[in-house]
């Protein structure tokens, strides 16, 4: 497996595989990887014949200064899981690398971003469509793999490649969970062994509500128990938690069809903000 920082060297590796005629997977990710991110390098190496994981704090997607200081940082570890997992190259570039000069780049997401992280992380879809574009234009892969866990960003990005026609095929992976049921993050590194172990909790709740919503409860009722059970855990400041369209992301008024129906919360732990999903 070779690590490359700058995109030349990348590009060099990259072209001489297009001349082959391989095809290539990319799954971008800002590293402290996990077996949530390594399903996505599972998924690639069986689809394609290369396979390049993004390694890249983007700095642009951040809105709070301190989330972007603190967030974990292990290039060594995670280089030797992508190595043992089969990964062909890594692309780790430095901010400077990506960022020459301070983007001036504005991509405006409409309704796809008005509403949960949008609305809570004002700029975060903007700084992620930037980092998005510029790593399949670096990349150019056949394939993109995202996680369902960030629901919200796989239509914002589906949208991305839509409205500038990048010519490839995104890859949506189901969400990979302890087996306490937490969605796998790399934020859950910073929990103390407390907030650890309350933060099952998001996800009990979450199947809880999408239990009561299939059993006919409404959907007003059934949020405001979600909010109460909570507010019951003293640790948890509940952000948001909304029933919506997994299409559009808007809150619906009733259930349609399985499979379009989304539950999506985001709640602090202490200093960290975890978010989770579940689609039926
Ligand atoms: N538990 C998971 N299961 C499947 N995919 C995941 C999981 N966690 C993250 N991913 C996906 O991995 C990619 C990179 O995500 P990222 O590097 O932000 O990791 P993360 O664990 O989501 O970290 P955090 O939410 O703390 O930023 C994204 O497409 C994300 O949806
Ligand atoms: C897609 C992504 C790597 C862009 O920085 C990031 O938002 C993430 O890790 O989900
Ligand atoms: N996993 C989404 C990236 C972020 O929280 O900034």
């Amino acid at each position: 497996m070779e690590v490359f920082t700058s995109i030349k060297g990348l590009r060099s590796l990259l072209d001489q595989q297009l001349s082959e005629q391989k095809t290539i997977g990319l799954i971008p990710t800002m590293g402290a990887l996990h077996e949530g991110h390594i399903s996505l390098v599972d998924a690639s190496i069986k689809d394609n014949d290369v396979t390049v994981a993004s390694i890249f704090v983007n700095p642009t997607q951040f809105n709070n200064p301190e989330d972007l200081l603190k967030y974990p940082r292990t290039l060594e570890a995670d280089c030797a899981m992508l190595e043992q997992a089969g990964c062909t190259a890594v692309f780790a570039p430095s901010v400077e690398e990506m960022y020459p000069e301070k983007s001036s780049l504005l991509i405006n997401f409409g309704t796809l971003e008005s509403v949960m992280e949008g609305a809570s992380r004002p700029g975060h879809f903007n700084g992620v469509g930037i980092v998005v574009s510029k790593l399949f234009h670096i990349v150019s892969p056949h394939r993109a793999y995202f996680g369902q866990k960030d629901l919200q960003q796989v239509s914002i990005i589906k949208r991305l490649v839509s409205d500038l026609a990048f010519n490839l095929e995104l890859i949506v992976c189901p969400t990979i969970r302890e087996t306490d049921g937490l969605a796998m993050s790399s934020r859950n590194r910073r929990l103390n062994d407390a907030e650890r172990n309350i933060a099952p909790h998001i996800y009990r709740i979450l199947e809880e509500a999408k239990q009561s919503l299939l059993a006919g409860k409404d959907i007003t009722e059934t949020v405001s128990a979600a909010s109460n059970a909570f507010n019951a855990i003293p640790e948890f400041k509940l952000d948001y938690f909304e029933v919506a369209d997994v299409k559009t992301l808007q809150p619906i008024p009733s259930l349609s069809a399985a499979g379009t129906n989304a539950i999506c919360v985001a709640a602090f732990l202490g200093p960290v903000r975890l978010i989770d999903n579940v689609v039926f």
